[in-house]
């Protein structure tokens, strides 16, 4: 079956083109207005949504985009596969400006963001052990496969900016910690897109050494930009490869994405807030209704 697919652009992907009926939608959501309008229309025949995470001429930081109500205004709009992009600086030599990197962890250093869809009234615990669809993130690999090296996999360190790293956090987070790469804004909206059963992968493109790297001047914007425009042909590929590989979607996902609220809610029925419960239609549906 043919579903309908997400992608979130980060910074410097405001837009994706080759989409055929291309149309800015508004949808409303009641966790508040996504981060813009969602560019919705079809490539290779598949449906697509697409959103720029921080809005057509980067609006939002990290701590201010609006990750829950960009969470449930793709599913509201029958997303199920979300690939999320994003830039990252690398805390590995081997991982070098222009690489991909296809997130398997992270580790959230985030403090100033709401992280859940879910709270008093309705209580709910996801797993987490494992942030990103297998089934997903290996099809990124395929699809982002040309003229880019693309590391299978990599922890993120999400931290909240605005601001870059100091030398010693970025030393402390590549040397003690183990993170690959670093970036500002995967979380939460990995854990909101498991809370709301969405397949999510994270294709990280590395535009810096941070400022760890005693031959790399430390990040700024500039470099960011720069990296990211000589990259953008590899992004464009990525999501034009996407489609053909969706096409034969399993109807339910291997790695239990879709239902992972299965045994997550805590909260007895009689219990509930009834008007969490009815913020929560898109999210958590498929469990809370009835
Ligand atoms: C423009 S440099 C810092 C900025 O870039 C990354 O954005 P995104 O993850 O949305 O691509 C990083 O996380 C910061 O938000
Ligand atoms: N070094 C870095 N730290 C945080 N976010 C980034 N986005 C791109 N490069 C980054």
């Amino acid at each position: 079956m043919t579903a309908r697919i997400g992608v979130i652009g980060g910074s410097g992907v405001y837009e994706i083109d080759g989409l055929e009926g291309a149309e800015w939608q508004t949808v409303e959501t009641p966790w508040g207005p996504p981060s813009d309008q969602i560019l919705t229309g079809r490539l290779g025949g598949v449906e697509m949504a697409f959103l720029p995470r921080h809005g057509r001429g980067h609006v939002h930081s990290p701590s201010s985009v609006p990750y829950r109500a960009n969470i449930d205004a793709l599913k509201r709009l029958g997303v199920r596969d979300v690939i999320a992009v994003s830039a990252c600086g690398s805390f590995r030599e081997a991982m070098a400006p222009g690489d991909f990197v296809i997130v398997d962890q992270f580790i959230d250093r985030t403090f100033e963001r709401v992280k859940s869809f879910f709270g008093t009234g309705c209580v709910a615990h996801v797993s987490l052990a494992h942030p990103t669809c297998a089934r997903l993130s290996a099809l990124c690999a395929e699809a982002a496969a040309g003229d880019v090296r693309v590391h299978a996999k990599g922890t993120y360190l999400a931290m909240e900016g605005p601001q870059f790293s100091t030398l010693a956090e970025s030393r402390m987070y590549r040397d003690h910690w183990g993170a690959d790469v670093i970036g500002m804004t995967g979380m939460p909206e990995a854990k909101l897109a498991r809370e709301a059963e969405l397949c999510y992968a994270s294709v990280a493109m590395v535009t810096d050494y941070d400022c760890w790297h005693p031959d790399h001047d430390a990040v700024d914007v500039a470099v960011v930009i720069r990296t990211l425009t000589a990259n953008s042909k590899n992004a464009k590929h990525l999501v034009t490869q996407l489609p053909a590989l969706l096409t034969d979607r399993p109807e339910t996902c291997p790695c239990g994405c879709d239902r992972a609220l299965d045994f997550a809610l805590m909260t007895a029925p009689e219990k509930r807030d009834a008007a969490l419960v009815a913020k929560l239609d898109a999210v958590a549906g498929r469990v809370l209704a009835g």
